[in-house]
């Protein structure tokens, strides 16, 4: 058993603080399992969960941001980066329509990238075979666009791509509970989604926490994403809050090309 000091801010961001030091008290990238006695004090109980320190963050590039004349060159430029994102707006769920299959399967014929398909569309199960098809390797579906997110995300599952669930900046995190524990990822919107270049909104941190702080509890290895307004000056607060997976479009695909982009933010978060 070991004890720690932490911080006393509030419990979550406790937690965050009480791994790290756990990690560097001997137990690294050792699982452990972390019971919070107090705000000051947790106990490691078990060897069940990952622990966060030795997470690595991974960038996915949103290509809405990119120079769709140059699509191929801009994928190109962002072959260092871990996914590409792909965001499809349908003008219905969301007030924009960007692109959809042909964009997708032409960013996968141009690119060896996993590509990562946010789909911002009502009742995504009518197209889910169909992006599955054009070349996604995880999709992503928010739970108000649809009446059957687990019937949703057992498709993506059958398709044999990764499973993602995700919700609006005003929807109760409690939503995404009935199928937490069976999905690859989960993305936190931290703008309301349809527009990209827009203000990263601050209570985002604590609904990062919390689901941080659920998917530990369920011991699941679930990638936690974030989308929405992340660059270099708030990516560090991101991924401390818990992510480790960081969506950034206008951060990346900036004035001076995407690598300086995401250098920038590889920088941000040593
Ligand atoms: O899903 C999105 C908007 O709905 C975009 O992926 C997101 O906004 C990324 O763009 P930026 O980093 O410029 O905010």
């Amino acid at each position: 058993m070991v004890g720690a000091s932490v911080p006393s801010h509030d419990a979550t961001a406790c937690l965050t603080g009480v791994w790290k030091r756990a990690v560097s008290s001997g137990h690294k990238k050792r699982p452990v399992n972390l019971f919070i006695e107090n705000v000051r004090t947790v106990r490691i109980v078990g060897v069940t969960l990952p622990a966060p320190a030795a997470r690595r963050v991974k960038l996915a590039p949103s290509i809405l941001a990119c120079d769709f004349t140059r699509l191929g060159e801009e994928l190109r430029a962002i072959e260092s980066a871990d996914w590409a994102h792909v965001d499809v707006m349908d003008g219905a769920f969301v007030p924009n329509i960007s692109f959809g299959l042909p964009i997708l399967a032409a960013a996968r014929a141009a690119s060896p990238l996993h590509m990562d398909v946010h789909l911002m569309i009502e009742r995504p199960e009518r197209y889910l075979k169909d992006f599955a098809e054009a070349g996604a390797d995880s999709l992503t579906v928010h739970v108000e666009a649809t009446a059957h997110i687990h019937r949703a995300v057992q498709q993506i599952k059958e398709l044999g791509k990764q499973a993602g669930v995700t919700l609006n900046p005003g929807t109760p995190l409690e939503a995404l509970r009935p199928v937490l524990a069976d999905v690859d990822l989960v993305l936190i919107m931290s703008v309301n989604p349809g527009f990209g270049g827009q203000k990263f909104i601050p209570q985002s941190l604590e609904r990062i926490r919390t689901v941080r702080r659920w998917l530990d509890e369920l011991g699941s290895a679930a990638e936690l994403q974030v989308d929405g307004g992340v660059s270099a000056a708030n990516a560090r607060a991101v991924v401390h809050a818990g992510a480790d997976n960081l969506v950034a479009g206008s951060a990346v695909y900036g004035k001076d090309g995407a690598q300086a982009g995401l250098e920038r933010l590889r920088e941000a978060l040593k």
